[in-house]
């Protein structure tokens, strides 16, 4: 960047009218959303990135011919916010859905063997539509089965807006309502450890109410898995910034902001190497930790509780194999350590041979051992997983590590997770951690970046959508009373005109 002092915004002749400029600090999704919703808006936009690519969490790079995720990455159909954003870049192709959640799921520690059950849905009514997986799902046996539609129907019951779930933990919680050990490893971790990156133990039941409830017992097609068929790069980097170039955003990329500041004249200083730009919105859309850092004091009543949200890691082991050696597109397993299996052959440009990916979460004792360690200990896994592995030759082996890829959601996180608002007029926060009732998601992301937005917007009395936004309601019916979210405040007031949004028409 030059040098000097200058307003956000579209710079071209620094004639943008006062009261609409904002700086996004962040390129996440959680900062890219932010960013297109408010170029959307009418609001000139500059976002701010310090690493040399879009999509932060959800990344690609290149080793040799391969195209690697930094981690494998999912949606459900339930992710209204994400699937909006996929369309917003223009990519829902891309990353298509399941037509019906199926899960293949592999147990290798049964006595008599190997076996494969399914987690699927039928085109019945909720929770009708599981009725017949759960029933014939051989990794239970039939009183565990029976005993989990009971706890599934008792979680249905819970009122997500009482406070008090946030300070019990899911493992408890399903104990309290007769699960056994077995049902919690092959079914309600398998499930939750995926999408939490917790077991149930360390899990806030409001934070697991929420994804079971939501995922599983709200609509029947709501658990359809959906996932990239190409490089997140081509999503998050290649075609965001596409989307954003061409909304009129001005993206900088190894651009690290330093530090933001009250001008003086009602708006914001926004530090960068060599440089302060001036706005008056500022969204932080950077993690926790960072937006610790960045916010100015008084900004938070308690801005310490941002560091007393935990994190937790995920690791992803990269194998490629010289040959096919599994025939699904993914499958989980259970009675090993190895979680989930997706094959990332066409994504990645592999030519000859496949490229497996394991993703696997709540990833404490494996995050800092050494490659080689991971190699011994994963290898022989897949063996007794997939057996055409054992004849097959390993091409390449290699891991990707993130050690905060999550918040961790523990009891009592909901309290610390703050909204889109900050006291400081004009300054917003978002990103996955912040206050959405999502655990860290993708659509916690998407959902933070239009709070913040929206927030904005609402703040600097730009014009409302005609409709309020489709997320605000499908955020209702799965938060009735959650106040801390940052959505508007009425109908007429809510939502950001978000092109391509399912309420447009
Ligand atoms: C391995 C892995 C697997 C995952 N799997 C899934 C999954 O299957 N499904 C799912 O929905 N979610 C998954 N997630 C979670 C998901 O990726 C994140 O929740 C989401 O991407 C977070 O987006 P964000 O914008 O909130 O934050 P981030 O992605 O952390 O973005 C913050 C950005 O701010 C930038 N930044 C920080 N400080 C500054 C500064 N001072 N100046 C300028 N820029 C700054 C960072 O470089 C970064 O790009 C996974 C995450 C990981 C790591």
């Amino acid at each position: 960047m030059s040098h000097g002092t200058r307003s956000g915004g579209p710079l071209t002749d620094g004639s943008v009218p006062a009261g609409r400029h904002a700086v996004v600090v962040g390129g996440g999704l959680a900062g890219v959303t932010a960013a297109l919703a408010l170029a959307d808006a009418g609001v000139g936009v500059t976002l701010l990135e310090g690493r040399p690519r879009l999509g932060g969490l959800a990344f690609s790079f290149r080793r040799g011919d391969l195209t690697v995720d930094n981690g494998q990455h999912v949606y459900l159909r339930c992710c209204t916010a994400y699937r909006w954003f996929l369309e917003r870049i223009d990519a829902a192709a891309l990353a298509p859905l399941q037509d019906r959640l199926d899960v293949p799921v592999l147990d290798v520690a049964r006595p008599e063997g190997r076996r494969l059950g399914r987690l699927r849905r039928d085109a019945l009514p909720v929770p009708l539509h599981l009725g017949r997986s759960l029933a014939t799902y051989p990794h239970l046996s039939l009183a565990d089965r029976a005993r989990t539609v009971r706890a599934a129907l008792a979680l249905k019951g819970l009122d997500l807006t009482d406070p008090a779930l946030d300070t019990q933990d899911f493992g408890s919680w399903l104990t309290a309502h007769g699960q056994s050990a077995r049902a919690v490893e092959a079914l309600w971790d398998l499930v939750g450890v995926a999408t939490l990156n917790a077991v149930a133990d360390d899990t806030s039941l409001s934070l697991a109410a929420m994804v079971f409830k939501t995922g599983l017992l709200s609509d029947p097609a709501a658990a359809d898995i959906g996932w990239a068929r190409v490089p997140l790069g081509e999503l998050h980097d290649r075609l965001a910034r596409e989307a954003l170039d061409s909304a009129g955003v001005r993206t900088e990329l190894r651009t690290r902001v330093a530090s933001v500041f009250a001008d003086g004249n009602g708006g914001w200083g926004v530090r960068v190497p060599g440089e302060t730009i001036h706005a008056d919105t500022v969204v932080l859309a950077v993690p926790q930790r960072e937006a610790y850092d960045l916010l100015p004091a008084g900004a938070l009543d308690a801005p310490e509780r941002l560091l007393a949200i935990g994190t937790a890691p995920i690791l992803n082991v990269h194998v490629v194999y010289d040959r096919k050696v599994l025939a699904r597109p993914f499958l989980a397993a259970l009675g090993t350590p190895v979680q989930w299996v997706f094959d990332r052959t066409e994504a990645s440009g592999l030519k000859r041979g496949q490229y497996l990916a394991l993703s696997q979460s709540v990833a404490q004792d494996d995050i800092d051992e050494p490659v080689a360690a991971l190699r011994e200990r994963y290898l022989p896994e897949l063996e007794r997983l997939l057996p055409r592995t054992r004849d097959a030759r390993v091409e390449d082996f290699f891991v990707t590590r993130e050690r905060t890829a999550t918040f961790a959601p523990a009891p009592g996180v909901g309290r610390l997770r703050p909204g889109a608002r900050t006291k400081a007029p004009g300054l917003y926060l978002a990103g996955a951690w912040t206050a959405t009732g999502w655990p860290a998601t993708m659509e916690s992301a998407v959902r933070s970046g239009v709070g913040a937005a929206d927030a904005a917007l609402s703040a600097l009395g730009r014009p409302r959508p005609r409709r309020p936004f489709a997320l605000e309601e499908a955020a209702h019916s799965a938060f009735p009373g959650d106040t801390s979210r940052t959505f508007g405040h009425h109908p007429e007031e809510t939502g950001v005109a978000l092109r391509g949004g399912p309420g447009e028409g």
